[in-house]
Parts: C-alpha cells; sequence; structure tokens
C-alpha cells in the first residue's frame, strides 16, 4: 500500500520549462495532482509528455522551474526512486534474462525482500497471463509479452506514483483490459497514476482528470467529461473530437503568436 500522505500532492509541479538548444520542449508548466488521482496526459506527438515524465522521475533536470512528488524535490534522485515507478515507451530490459529472473533481479536492486518480491511477481505474472512463459528468455518474447514485463518491473517496489507511458502499446485487447484493471485497482489502494496515452478509450475509461500538453504548454484539464462538454465541436461529443479541437485551436493559436 503506498504510504504517500493524502494531505501532500502527489505531484505538484510550478513553471517547469525544458530546452535542448534552442528546442522548447516545455515551457512554463505548471500542475497539482492529488494523491490517489488517475491522471490522463494527452498531447499529439512531440508536444513535450516524455520530458515531462523524465522531468517528473528525476530523470532529467529542468531548464527552470520545480517539481516536487509527495513533497519530495524531483532533483533529490535517491529519495525520488523509491516513490515513483516509470514504465517508458521503450523499457529496457536484460533480454538474455527470463522474465521471472529479471524480476527478482530488479527486486533485489529494489531491495525488496525476497518473500515479498516472489509474492508479488508470482502474483502479477499471474494477473498479465504471463506465468506459463517466466521461464523463458525475454529475448524470445512478443512486443506485448515484454511490455507486461515492463509494467510489471516499474510496479514491483509499490511505488506511490506510478508514471506509465503508453502502457496498452501492442497488447491485445485482454491484456489491455487487465492493465486498466490494474490502474483503476492501485488508484483504489491510494496510488497515483500519470498515464500518457494517445488511445483516448482509455483514458475515456481510467482517468479522473486530464490534462492536454500542446507545444509545452498546458493548454486544458478537468475530468474527461467535462473537457468533452466545454469544447464545442459541433460534431459528437467524443473526447477524440475535444482532442483534436483543443490541439488544433492551440496550432491556430500558436501560429498567430509568431505571426
Ligand atoms: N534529448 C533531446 N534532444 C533534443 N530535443 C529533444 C530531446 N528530447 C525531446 N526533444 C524535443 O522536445 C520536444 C518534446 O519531445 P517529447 O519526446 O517530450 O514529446 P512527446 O509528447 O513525448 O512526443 P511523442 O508522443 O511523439 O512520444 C520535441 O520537439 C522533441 O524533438
Amino acid at each position: 500500500m503506498p504510504s504517500t500522505d493524502r494531505d501532500v500532492a502527489a505531484i505538484d509541479a510550478t513553471n517547469l520549462r525544458k530546452t535542448y538548444g534552442s528546442e522548447v520542449a516545455l515551457d512554463d508548466m505548471s500542475l497539482s495532482i492529488s494523491t490517489g488521482t488517475v491522471y490522463g496526459f494527452l498531447g499529439p506527438n512531440g508536444a513535450g509528455k516524455t520530458t515531462t515524465m523524465r522531468l517528473l522521475t528525476g530523470l532529467t533536470q529542468p531548464t527552470a522551474g520545480t517539481a516536487r512528488v509527495c513533497g519530495t524535490p524531483v532533483d533529490d534522485r535517491r529519495a525520488i526512486a523509491s516513490h515513483v515507478g516509470y514504465l517508458p515507451e521503450t523499457p529496457p530490459l536484460y533480454e538474455e534474462f527470463s522474465a521471472r529472473e529479471h524480476l527478482d533481479y530488479v527486486a533485489d536492486l529494489r531491495e525488496i525482500p525476497t518473500e515479498t518480491a516472489t509474492e508479488r511477481i508470482d502474483e502479477y505474472l499471474e494477473r498479465l497471463d504471463l506465468a506459463d512463459d517466466a521461464d523463458k528468455r525475454i529475448s524470445t518474447y512478443s512486443k506485448g509479452m515484454q511490455q507486461k514485463a515492463a509494467f510489471i518491473q516499474s510496479v514491483l517496489h509499490d511505488p506511490d506514483v506510478l508514471f506509465l507511458d503508453e502502457p496498452t502499446s501492442g497488447l491485445d485487447p485482454r491484456a489491455a483490459r487487465r492493465i486498466r484493471e490494474a490502474i483503476t485497482d492501485f488508484a483504489e489502494s491510494g496510488m497515483t497514476v500519470f498515464l500518457s496515452t494517445h488511445i483516448l478509450p482509455v483514458v475515456e475509461a481510467v482517468a479522473d482528470e486530464l490534462g492536454v500538453l500542446f507545444d509545452g504548454k498546458l493548454v486544458t484539464e478537468g475530468t474527461p467529461a467535462g473537457v468533452t462538454s466545454r469544447v464545442e465541436t459541433g460534431e459528437s461529443d467524443s473526447l477524440e473530437d475535444a482532442f483534436l479541437a483543443l490541439t488544433s485551436e492551440s496550432e491556430i493559436a500558436a501560429a498567430a503568436e509568431t505571426e
């Protein structure tokens, strides 16, 4: 069970900015996300989603601004590591290991007591239908099987805040449903889940709140239903229409600013 104090925001970012040379990846972005929230993070390619997650997990440093996760500054990498779990878009896995060996190794690095680790690993392997293949080498796995192993790796230490980059990418419908169910269960147990995905039905199914990022700026926030109803698309009332309308409005505004 995550140990977060519910009075402290799970994620608190103020005026975050990240540049790579002349490229502005993130521009003055502020966020406050309460404990136990499933936060859907949407944005077109190149909007700055991965950059945001790398900043909030302490993997990269901001050019300006500050961020805290569970009250801990993200530049305190050692302390942050115990609070966060991160499933990146291309997860690092030791392909010569089996999933079980890999997960045992990660549990060891995380200093999870052996008995607890074995219990969790068995439970997750079972839950994600990976138990029968757990002793085969990861190099023989399909993309979806690798994604499942990486997902287990990201939650093994029972983090307070879980960052997921396209967690259902490459998964068949049954596996995708298992991940969605796991996300909902985690949130019920008090974990905060920060979910970046292009798969809008996943956001609609699990997110309590969402934020839309465009060109390094947060252009809207709210509940999925709130965002959908606030945006007059003139078409159907779907989150997809709202997302497309928001990001094209932002594109027009950004073009006008540069004229
Ligand atoms: N290491 C880097 N060096 C230079 N530019 C970078 C670097 N990482 C990201 N960028 C630039 O920052 C911007 C934001 O990239 P980022 O990967 O955060 O976007 P994203 O929203 O995650 O995109 P996608 O949905 O395609 O994964 C892009 O213009 C990208 O080219």
